[in-house]
């Protein structure tokens, strides 16, 4: 069996709001989706990898990755969409059909350790085929009737039922190929797209399993996340 990453780096960063895409701003001396690339390869479970550049800057994004000297397999880059979930499209429209395996990475997850990689893609390995990373829910959540100000709280799930998920979500290829083409006859709108992959085959019917996540693999969204990475780099 081989395993393909797809490595989002498409998104524009607006709620991080710095003059240039979050997946290019740097920590520690390198750029996020550098991060995200070297944590891949470095699990040793990734054949190659393929990455999903923002408007206009495939070939910085490849420059990049190619010229990195952790980043030892192939690397293709291609330009995303104007979703997350169109951004995988397009990664998984050029992959080499000949991998088993796909797990779909947010460069915006930069730290993710190499166990945690290695977790996901040995679950798919062993026959489960959809795999999630999740941490339990600290918080209690509230549902609520979204409003400006002031929100109507409709309901509190129990969070002994609730797992915030991460990425890398790994995939057999064909029911992750099949489940964004479901995806895509479903929804026309962007406003529709779902938010992980994970979601697609859920509503393709599929059983989608959780794995335990890891904290140091968080999203950076905004000035605080990155903060915290700094943070936790130079732990
Ligand atoms: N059209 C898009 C949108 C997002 N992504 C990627 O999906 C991951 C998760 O998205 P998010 O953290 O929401 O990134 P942005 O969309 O860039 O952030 P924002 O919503 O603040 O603009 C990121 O690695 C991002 O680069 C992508 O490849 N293509
Ligand atoms: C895929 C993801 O990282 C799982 O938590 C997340 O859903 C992406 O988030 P976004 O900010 O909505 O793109």
């Amino acid at each position: 069996m081989t395993t393909l990453a797809i490595l989002t780096a498409a998104g524009s960063g607006a709620r991080l709001g710095r003059d240039l895409p979050k997946a290019l701003v740097d920590l520690g001396g390198f750029p996020l989706v550098l991060h995200a690339a070297r944590r891949l390869v470095g699990s040793g479970v990734v054949d190659a990898l393929v990455v999903t550049a923002p408007d206009g800057l495939r070939d910085v994004v490849a420059d990049l990755l190619i010229t990195d000297a952790h980043v030892t397999v192939p690397v293709t880059v291609v330009d995303g969409g104007p979703t997350r979930q169109a951004s995988v499209a397009a990664g998984l429209a050029v992959a080499d059909a000949s991998h088993d395996v796909v797990l779909v990475h947010d460069a915006a997850r930069p730290l993710v350790p190499a166990d945690l990689v290695r977790r996901v893609d040995a679950a798919v390995r062993a026959g489960h085929d959809a795999v999630v990373p999740g941490l339990p829910v600290t918080d209690t959540v509230k549902q609520v009737v979204p409003g400006d100000d002031v929100e109507l709280v409709v309901g509190t799930p129990d969070r002994a039922w609730l797992r915030a998920v991460q990425t890398p979500q790994g995939f057999t290829r064909e029911l992750l190929e099949r489940a964004h083409k479901a995806g895509r006859e479903r929804s026309g709108s962007e406003a529709a797209a779902a938010t992980d992959d994970a979601g697609l085959v859920e509503a393709l019917g599929e059983p989608v399993h959780i794995v335990r996540g890891d904290a140091a693999a968080a999203k950076i969204t905004t000035e605080r996340d990155l903060r915290m990475a700094a943070l936790e780099l130079e732990d």
